[in-house]
């Protein structure tokens, strides 16, 4: 049994623009849990005082998984770490400290002596307040093997549960990260009685092969994103990794947990978390990965579907059968798709998100899995004490300067101003920015269409700069000026004086 460790919410969010607010992170936890990981690892405790709220909050929620928090070889690391996860039903300490020749002499400016020091001290602390502790060799492909047999010696004596391996900068090859493995679990006293665990970046592509290089080579924990999102190129794909395995068991004979039919909403969740889009072809979950264009192909497929597919689309989660809403929909129908598209959500909330599915599926005919994944990113950004968008007019005609007027509340202050610009869109961010005072440049901007036909839903997804930070913002609606304006509102919220609802559905 290979264990999944999923780092959607620590690695993952250090990707940029994938930031996600304490509500999303509950959602996505929950629904990585149906999924049937692991281990969540929740965040870097010490690094934030929300991220330590993250981490706190997802230990009290998650029940079967195990829950890990990141700390550095540093004591307030440990301290915060433990105390975030302390009540979380199987709670682990995962510690890392750099082992390579280039990290150790310029990002530590530490003596091998120090690194080995440093690593008995912090994992016997670590281990004095939680059983379960992880250790990593950051940075470990690009390390000394026989140093690195020491290293892991080091903290396998001191109380570690699990040793990883990182790829840490994507530089490995399958075949040579296979048999450093190998070398490693030949040097390393104490290593039969630990997981082995490998987490690979994606610089060169590699981090699902490597992933399973290692696999071959005696590793028993992968760690994975959902999408593989992750630092900069990303980590190893969960979805690719488990179902290589699962399409290939007659190779690699490893099981996982996951419920594989859950790959489908989990991709889809984060991705409309996030406001990340998948490419289409993507492996696995990207919109091409089970279509077929060509006419030999398709003729293939009606006939025998495996002549040309090596996976039941059905065992990711495609293709179920699901119950159409509209108008007449009730809200036993409502929960029921909310729940198949991975939200968990209390009567109240279903009370409250009924009213606005009614708002929506009175002007739309059908209201689609699109909807309601929108409906629920407008729950997840609500501010309190934020801007709130009453309403607007747009005044434009070809080769003019457009005018948008914006009425807009802030607390109990109501404010009306207009802007000026080329094209409606251009004039309200000119209004947004008078109205906030603040300076904001516009970085990326793209509207997508989520849903279909005439009365679509338009996703506005873009990204602001305001004092040397980059804050993103989404907005959904099926006016594109309207989505264009809440993403603006979405954006500048998180930087003037709104606070996000942390139990927002
Ligand atoms: C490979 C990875 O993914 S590692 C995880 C990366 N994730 C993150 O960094 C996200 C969160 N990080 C942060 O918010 C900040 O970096 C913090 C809060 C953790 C630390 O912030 P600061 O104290 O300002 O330090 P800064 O980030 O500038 O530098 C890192 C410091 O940690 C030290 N350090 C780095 N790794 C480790 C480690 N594993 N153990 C001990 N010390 C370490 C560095 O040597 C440096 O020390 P110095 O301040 O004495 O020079
Ligand atoms: C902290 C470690 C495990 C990491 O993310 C890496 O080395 O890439
Ligand atoms: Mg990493």
């Amino acid at each position: 049994m290979i264990k999944i460790f999923d780092t959607t919410l620590r690695d993952g969010e250090q990707s940029p623009g994938c930031s996600m607010n304490l509500s999303e992170k509950i959602q996505m936890a929950r629904q990585l849990e149906r999924l049937g990981v692991d281990v969540i690892e929740a965040g870097f405790a010490s690094s934030s005082p929300g991220d330590f709220r993250s981490v706190e909050e997802l230990s009290r929620v998650i029940k079967n998984a195990t829950v890990a928090s990141l700390a550095r070889c540093v004591k307030k690391d440990i301290d915060i770490a433990y105390d975030a996860v302390k009540k979380a039903v199987k709670p682990r300490l995962h510690v890392f400290l750099a082992t390579s020749e280039i990290h150790m002499k310029y990002k530590l400016e530490m003596t091998e002596e120090e690194v080995l020091e440093r690593i008995q001290k912090y994992v016997s602390y670590a281990k004095s307040k939680c059983d379960d502790i992880e250790f990593s060799a950051e940075d470990a492909t690009r390390s000394n093997v026989k140093f690195l047999c020491k290293v892991f010696e080091t903290a396998i004596e001191a109380g570690a549960t699990t040793i990883n391996i990182p790829d840490t900068v994507g530089y490995v090859t399958p075949n040579e990260y296979h048999n450093f493995i190998k070398e490693i679990k030949e040097g390393t006293k104490g290593i039969e009685n630990v997981d082995i665990s490998v987490h690979c970046h994606n610089d060169l592509g590699l981090a699902v092969a490597n992933s399973l290089a290692a696999i071959e080579a005696g590793a028993t924990q992968v760690e994975c994103t959902i999408n593989g999102i992750g630092e900069r190129a990303g980590n190893a794909s969960l979805e690719e990794l488990v179902m290589a395995l699962k399409t290939r068991k007659d190779y690699y004979k490893k099981d996982t947990n996951i419920v594989t039919e859950e790959i489908m909403n989990s991709s889809n969740l984060l991705s409309h978390i996030t406001g990340v889009k998948i490419s289409p072809n993507k492996p696995i979950v990207g919109k091409n990965a089970f279509a077929h264009e060509s006419g030999i192909h398709q003729h293939g497929v009606l006939k025998e579907r495996t002549t040309y597919e090596i996976m039941d689309p059905k065992s990711i989660g495609l293709n179920k059968n699901s119950l159409v809403l509209g108008k007449h929909s009730g809200k036993h129908a409502l929960r029921d798709k909310l729940n198949e598209l991975g939200y968990e959500i209390n009567d109240d909330e279903l009370e409250e998100l009924f009213v606005k599915f009614k708002e929506l599926s009175d002007v739309k005919k059908t209201v689609f899995d699109e909807d309601i994944h929108a409906i629920m990113i407008r729950e997840f950004q609500k501010v309190e004490g934020g801007y709130e968008l009453i309403d607007y007019n747009a005044f434009t005609s070809d080769g003019k300067e457009s005018k948008t007027v914006i009425k807009i509340k802030k607390e109990d202050e109501v404010i009306e101003m207009v802007g000026s610009g080329r094209g409606p869109i251009d004039a309200a961010f000119d209004c947004m920015g008078k109205i906030s005072g603040s300076d904001i440049k516009l970085k990326e901007f793209s509207i997508y269409s989520v849903t279909q036909g005439k009365d679509a839903l338009g996703e506005t997804i873009l990204r602001v700069e305001h004092d040397g930070e980059i804050y993103a913002g989404k907005g959904i609606s099926s006016d594109i000026i309207k989505s264009s304006i809440l993403a603006y509102v979405n954006a500048i919220n998180q930087f003037s004086g709104g606070e996000v609802i942390e139990d927002a559905i």
